[in-house]
């Protein structure tokens, strides 16, 4: 056969539309991790985040999607996305997470699955990787509940991955803690402590991070052409700090009156929020009258937490994008005679030193209120300076 250039242009042609069709297929197909979730309580979501953190972390795409299921409709939840049981040949690999019911899977979540016939038919999701997490009130009957999960996962054929034992540094072990060597759990009822708590937010970043390595493992088994994974997502530094502290921010809440979450002056950005916690007042009312003073403290890190949340989105959805933390004002609903509203603060302006550092030192004032928007026993306005 003669090369002619027309030939060779031909052919070169060809070549490029080869590798463009099948790098496309691959990236659009093969991209991402989901994580499927049933929450209406928030306590399944708060886990998704730091899985997705996780996996993030290990340089792989995340996304968290719902099961369909009936969230009050004030609630941030109706924000996330509803998956379809189509759509789950196209990940690389599942998370999925659910509510204890009675020892089992939720009701909602049971319901998605039994859509997923006719997959389970063609063993379209043989060998994909998948792990499960679930939250549960007490704890009760959460290794069931996971391994009923396990039975479902089994049948399509996928590669369970588990969460093992491990020994993860500066773990509470003075409070019970949801981790289960099949998956990590939350125990939201268990009473003196923010659920999910640290640890098990812990827990569930490793869980993540399992999966995202079991996901590159597998992909050179089953695909061995294939291009190494591409380093797309960087993490910003500050969410790197927040998922080392244990820390993820809530959803944005929204305004309940005529205002805007936040306004941007300059390079400034101005913030207001409560102790909002999933649409409800973290622990409503007056300090050392019905709010201990330690509910007072986890009521004043919510807000902070909410107020980074806006503070994300003002930045363009980075926080490395913020410059300086410039001023908090703290209101809190107290007695006449309280005085330690410092320490209450200090809640708010510690958080904003270990995340952001030298850049978190800030002007501050403290007041005393004796009522406060939705009852909340903390009210924060703070002020940022971002890179414009
Ligand atoms: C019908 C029903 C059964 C439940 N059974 C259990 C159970 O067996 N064990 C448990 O620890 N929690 C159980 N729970 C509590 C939920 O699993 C728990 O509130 C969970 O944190 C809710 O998750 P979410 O906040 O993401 O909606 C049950 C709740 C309901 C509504």
């Amino acid at each position: 056969m003669k090369f002619t250039s027309n030939t060779m242009r031909i052919f070169g042609f060809m070549l490029i539309c080869f590798y463009l069709t099948k790098g496309f297929a691959m990236d659009i197909s093969n991209k991402e991790v989901l994580i499927l979730i049933d929450s209406s309580g928030g306590n399944t979501y708060k886990l998704a985040e730091s899985i997705k953190a996780g996996v993030v972390n290990k340089g792989l795409h995340a996304v968290i999607k719902k099961v369909p299921n009936k969230v009050d409709p004030q609630n941030d939840l109706n924000k996330i996305p509803i998956a379809t049981a189509d759509e789950l040949v196209k990940y690389r690999g599942i998370a999925f997470g659910a509510p204890i019911y009675f020892g089992n899977i939720s009701t909602n979540m049971m319901d998605f699955m039994a859509q997923t016939l006719d997959i389970w038919k063609k063993q379209e999701l043989s060998n994909v990787p998948a792990t499960v997490f679930m939250s549960g009130c007490s704890g009760s009957g959460s290794e069931t509940a996971i391994i009923s999960f396990w039975n479902i996962l089994a049948s399509h054929g996928m590669t369970i991955v588990t969460l093992g034992n491990p020994s993860l540094p500066d773990i509470n072990k003075a409070i019970p803690q949801g981790n289960t060597p099949y998956g990590v759990t939350t125990r939201s009822c268990m009473p003196g402590d923010v659920r999910p708590s640290k640890d098990e937010l812990k827990y569930a970043y490793f869980q993540g991070q399992k999966l995202a390595s079991a996901i590159n493992s597998t992909k050179i088994q089953q695909d061995p052409l294939a291009a190494p994974a591409k380093k797309e997502i960087t993490t910003s530094k500050v969410e790197e700090r927040l998922n080392k502290l244990g820390i993820v921010l809530p959803i944005t809440p929204k305004p309940v009156g005529n205002y805007v979450p936040y306004k941007i002056v300059g390079n400034l950005v101005y913030i207001n929020q409560v102790a909002l916690n999933n649409g409800k007042i973290l622990y409503p009312g007056m300090i050392e009258s019905t709010v201990t003073e330690k509910q007072a403290k986890l009521a004043t890190q919510q807000t902070i937490l909410n107020i980074l949340s806006v503070l994300k989105v003002a930045a363009n959805g980075n926080l490395d994008n913020v410059k300086q933390v410039v001023q908090l004002s703290g209101t809190f609903n107290t007695q006449p005679n309280y005085t330690n509203h410092a320490g209450l603060m200090n809640e708010a302006s510690n958080l904003l030193v270990s995340i952001f550092g030298d850049k978190g030192i800030h002007t501050r004032a403290t007041f005393g209120a004796n009522s406060l928007p939705l009852n909340s026993p903390v009210e924060i306005q703070a002020i940022f300076e971002i890179n414009s």
